[in-house]
């Protein structure tokens, strides 16, 4: 199976090398024309995954008809980005495992909800979990979630994409799977805020375990497993992102936990936070479904100007509660 990957940031280029395993072929479609020469002519995405040698069987395009011919497309475009550059070709059935972790502005759609409105026949997939892609390009052990609702696609995906160093683990819970990968980007702005700020590890572990409860009880108001969210996809890239400066959701929260605003923080930066963008999304899905997320507010505050102190202070003034 030819695997066509849509997306030539850190993570798309991570998954082509993934795919590429024993030369095999893979197309990879990226917006920037210098990613496509770099990658065709240098054997390395300079501009996103600089260092990391690429394997000669990838070949970098900027037209996405040259993926018509793949027997599975790997959706890595940002999320707020998948339906424009999704959008553009019909894929037909051709499946779309989708790996961009978000959820659309002004929908509040998962990202494979907007897949499949813009690609009505395609069967959906998600591949989401603990990966920061410098790791995986370099072969490090990664394990990953990958749902599909076709038991039997879902094995052939995994089958054609696993190594002994990349395992991924099936599900049927595409919902769960997503939200996971969604919420925890939010959630790892708030841990970088504390670590910024200089709050302690206690607090950052409260934070985790919060978090999480918030992300358990926003999953399975949208339908998702608790298992599912217990797992890869859930937790344990919870536990990822919340504690490493490779994460550039967490590096986010250091800067507005150091004072600086999101607006310079944000601005001229070429990768992509996708928790900047799924906050506010975030809170009006969980107003809608009627579910409170604290840590999901405090965030979406601190990008929207107020001042950590007040933020942090609001937070713990919140009245003793349960734990639920
Ligand atoms: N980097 C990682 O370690 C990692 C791991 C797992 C999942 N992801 C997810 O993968 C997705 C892509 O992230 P990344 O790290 O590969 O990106 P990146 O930060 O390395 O690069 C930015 C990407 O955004 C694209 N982009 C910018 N403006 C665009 C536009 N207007 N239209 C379409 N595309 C545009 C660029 O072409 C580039 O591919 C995100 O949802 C991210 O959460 C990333
Ligand atoms: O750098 P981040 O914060 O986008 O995190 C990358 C991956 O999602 C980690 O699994």
């Amino acid at each position: 199976m030819k695997i066509g990957v849509i997306g030539g940031g850190a993570w798309g280029t991570a998954l082509a090398q993934v795919a590429a395993r024993e030369g095999q072929p893979v197309r990879l479609w990226a917006r920037e024309a210098e990613v496509v020469a770099s990658v065709n002519e240098r054997r390395e995405n300079a501009l996103f995954l600089s260092g990391v040698p690429l394997s000669s069987s990838i070949s970098a395009t900027d037209d996405l008809d040259d993926l018509r011919d793949c027997g599975a497309l790997l959706v890595v475009a940002p999320a707020q980005h998948v339906r424009a550059v999704l959008g553009a070709v019909d894929f037909g059935a051709t499946p779309l495992v989708l790996c961009a972790k978000g959820i659309e502005a002004g929908s509040r759609r998962l990202v494979g909800e907007v897949a499949q409105e813009v690609q009505p026949a395609a069967p959906i997939a998600v591949l989401s979990g603990p990966t920061f892609a410098h790791e995986v390009a370099a072969g490090q052990p990664t394990a990953v979630t990958l749902a599909c609702a076709d038991e039997a696609l879902g094995a052939r995906l995994a089958d054609r994409i696993a190594s002994p160093a990349f395992r991924p683990y099936a599900s049927t819970d595409v919902i769960g799977a997503e939200i996971g990968g969604a919420v925890k980007n939010v959630l790892a702005i708030a841990c970088g805020v504390v670590e910024g700020a200089r709050l302690g590890q206690n607090a950052r572990a409260a934070l985790i375990a919060r978090g999480f409860a918030e992300m358990t009880r926003f999953g399975l108001a949208r339908g998702a497993r608790a298992e599912t969210l217990a797992g890869l996809s859930g937790l344990g890239d919870l536990v990822l992102t919340c504690s490493s400066t490779s994460s550039r959701n967490f590096s986010l929260g250091v800067g507005l936990g150091e004072g600086r605003s999101a607006g310079e923080l944000l601005a001229d930066r070429r990768t992509v936070a996708e928790g900047a963008f799924t906050a506010p999304v975030l809170r009006e899905a969980a107003a809608e479904a009627g579910v409170e997320m604290p840590v999901t507010e405090a965030v979406c505050r601190l990008l929207e100007g107020a001042a950590v102190r007040e933020v942090i202070a609001a937070l713990l003034s919140r009245p003793l509660t349960r734990e639920r």
